[in-house]
């Protein structure tokens, strides 16, 4: 995975504008340790499992695949669940399920919110029907159902396991939750979820595709928060949040900040928001008798707090993936 500056000029006359940049940073070395190490576990856990549950942030239900899933665990019955589902705009939900149908294949999936735990209880029959209608190679004699929770970091797996222990078991949490991406390091041991059916899951790392398919993907994969802010840059994708809310006619942020208007200019909007609260920072200026010190808006913060906004959905639900469910495929990042 690579979103570096020459990849960037190749979506100069993609959907979104030119002139921004990613730090240059190679994100591809955000492939940690743990990642390639938990896929090898997921592999060779796969005999011991009858069904696998992707899950999905709801926001990018197409560009937030990873396609090594599909090779590496294939084989198995497959239950997508497009969670966040609070945070995304579901008014093309028809196009949604049709293009993973199409595109991929993909006949079974559900939307949940992990928070509220809403329509989680349709997880377990929709698994019983799934291992039901399928052939358990060497697991025919079990009566228990084993189900591997498989993700790109950061989009409820845990959260999901935990919901539907409240939700089947009356019992807390199973697993470790968190806002940043690499929670989960390893597959953990078998967490029962249910009592009738006997259901338990493994839990999973959050394992990114080796290489994203375009940086407009990368910016969106971001924006969800599957990738470390800070590897991407966080002005850089304060500028793609700004330009897909302006784009989408989404304008919760002129209310949210008090702003006089909409706002085409990232600059500007990260001044306004800096300003507003209070966000400013001391730098030193050199002048001709000596040092100064110049108060700035700090930018870095105020992208900081709308990436944080936008994320607890305090802008709105979103559909990032809008140009795809209409036919406006990404340009492509270089090898
Ligand atoms: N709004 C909203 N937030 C959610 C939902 N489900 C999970 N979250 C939040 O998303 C963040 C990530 O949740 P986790 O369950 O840790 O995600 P994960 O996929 O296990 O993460 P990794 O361990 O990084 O792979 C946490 O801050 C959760 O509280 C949901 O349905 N709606």
């Amino acid at each position: 995975m690579r979103l570096s500056a020459r990849a960037l000029s190749g979506v100069t006359g993609a959907a979104w504008r030119a002139g921004v940049a990613l730090r240059g940073q190679d994100v591809a070395r955000w492939f940690p340790g743990h990642m390639a190490k938990g896929l090898k576990k997921m592999q060779s856990s796969l005999t011991r499992v009858d069904c696998v549950i992707e899950v999905r942030d709801a926001r990018i239900p197409l560009s937030g695949r990873n396609p090594v899933f599909q090779e590496a665990l294939g084989l198995k019955p497959h239950l997508l669940v497009l969670n966040k589902m609070d945070l995304a705009d579901l008014t093309e939900r028809q196009k949604i399920v049709q293009q993973l149908e199409e595109g991929e294949g993909l006949r079974n999936v559900i939307f949940t919110n992990c928070m509220t735990d809403e329509n989680v209880r349709q997880v377990i029959p929709a698994v019983s029907q799934l291992i039901g209608s399928s052939h358990r190679y060497h697991r025919g004699e079990n009566v228990d159902y084993c189900v591997m929770v498989a993700g790109i970091p950061n989009v409820g797996k845990s959260s999901l396991i935990n919901s539907l222990r409240r939700q089947h078991l009356r019992k807390g949490k199973a697993t470790r939750v968190g806002g940043e991406p690499g929670i989960t390091r390893a597959v953990t041991s078998r967490i029962q979820v249910s009592e009738r059916p006997l259901v338990f899951l493994l839990d999973t790392p959050g394992v990114l595709a080796p290489r994203i398919e375009s940086v407009e993907t990368g910016l969106k994969l971001a924006l969800c928060g599957t990738l470390l802010d800070h590897l991407v840059g966080e002005e850089t994708m304060a500028d793609y949040l700004l330009h897909t809310l302006n784009e989408h006619r989404l304008l919760g942020y002129v209310q949210h900040y008090g702003l006089g208007g909409t706002c085409q200019d990232t600059g500007h909007l990260l001044k306004s928001v800096a300003v507003r609260l209070g966000k400013t920072r001391k730098v030193k200026a050199l002048t001709g008798t000596g040092d100064v010190n110049v108060v700035q808006p700090n930018y870095a913060a105020a992208a900081r707090d709308f990436l944080q906004a936008f994320r607890s959905g305090q802008l709105g639900p979103v559909m990032l993936d809008r140009d795809l469910l209409r036919g406006h495929p990404p340009a492509e990042t270089e090898p």
